[in-house]
């Protein structure tokens, strides 16, 4: 028998992060906790209800309807509706059962892509974390002018080096006209050559506006991912069914059942980039197992540090399960 505990946690961003949704500046969410015998294992709910996942309200009330002893059974048959609480049990599961064990592929280092912050503050951070050792950057569009973007943007690639990445995340934020503006820009200032390198723009349009960021990847050298619009396994399936074969954006710890989505990444070989929902490192090493497993173009995960208010991770780990 297999017991069940949950914590719910809140955290605070240090600072605030800015993306076209607005600011966002906690982070709430769910430590799971299965014990067995002698072992223990962790999962983390870090649900994004603004990318479609279940609200922390409704993973809670899940939680609170369980049993206080789960079986293999209930944690594999949790609904899709809840993606955020299948990666959290399924992942607790994978912990008690797996520990120390080394069930899939051998975890080879992967590259960590840092985010920068929105707007010109981004001229004066990518520095330090070069020099943490950061190569690829994310940057968030979409939040102020497309043209003052637009000016920050062209100097930015200017003055990256050579052999620094950059992926522009609009969030879903463009029009038509600013996203063919966008891929316009890219592309001449690659064709043109700059000291960075564009790899690719992030869901540009609205998740119901597929075709049209097809359209898109069809006319332009420079690539797009697939984000919001692919945000769980369903959509996931089904913007491959439609045909999409570009990059695919994959936040492990909303996507859905682990196992499903091994399952799918290795049968469907798509081209994946891997990226943090800014959970605990609860979460955190759960998705970064799946994503060294599956990242077949070893592109750089979106795991970059962040920064907040508890600065000591662990410790505040362990008093969040002491308290109460
Ligand atoms: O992907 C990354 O590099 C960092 C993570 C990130 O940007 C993100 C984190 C939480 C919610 C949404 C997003 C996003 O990609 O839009
Ligand atoms: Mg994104």
């Amino acid at each position: 028998m297999t017991q069940f505990n949950f914590r719910p946690y809140r955290r605070r961003f240090q600072p605030p992060l800015q993306t076209n949704h607005g600011v966002w500046d906690v982070r709430d969410g769910i430590i799971i906790r299965l014990t067995s015998d002698s072992n223990v294992g962790y999962g983390e709910i870090a649900p994004i209800s603004w990318f479609g996942s279940e609200t922390v309200e409704q993973a809670l009330d899940f939680c609170r309807q369980l049993p206080k002893e789960v079986s293999e059974e209930i944690i594999f048959s949790i609904p899709d509706r809840f993606p955020a609480c299948q990666f959290g049990f399924e992942s607790a599961w994978e912990d008690i059962n797996c520990r120390g064990v080394q069930m899939y592929a051998p975890i080879i280092p992967l590259a960590y892509s840092a985010l920068l912050p929105a707007g010109k503050a981004a001229l004066s951070t990518w520095q330090s974390l070069a020099k943490d050792g950061y190569s690829t950057f994310k940057w968030k569009i979409g939040v102020d002018p497309i043209a003052e973007e637009l000016a920050i943007f062209h100097h930015l690639i200017e003055v990256l080096p050579e052999g620094v990445k950059l992926r522009l995340d609009a969030n879903g934020g463009l029009s038509y006209e600013e996203a063919n503006l966008w891929l316009y820009n890219c592309d001449n200032i690659m064709a043109a050559g700059a000291g960075g390198e564009i790899e690719y723009i992030e869901q540009p349009l609205a998740v119901k506006n597929l075709t049209e960021m097809q359209e898109l990847s069809d006319y332009y050298a420079t690539a797009i991912a697939l984000d919001e619009s692919v945000a769980n396994l369903t959509q996931l399936e089904a913007c491959y069914q439609r045909g999409w074969r570009g990059i695919f954006t994959i936040k492990p710890s909303i996507a859905g059942s682990p196992s499903r989505l091994r399952k799918f990444c290795q049968e469907r070989k798509i081209d994946a980039v891997f990226s943090s929902v800014f959970e605990t490192i609860v979460g955190r090493q759960a998705a970064l197992k799946l994503a060294a497993e599956l990242s077949i173009n070893r592109r750089a995960v979106g795991f970059g540090v962040h920064h907040w208010l508890e600065e000591n991770e662990q410790t505040w780990l362990e008093q969040l399960w002491q308290a109460c």
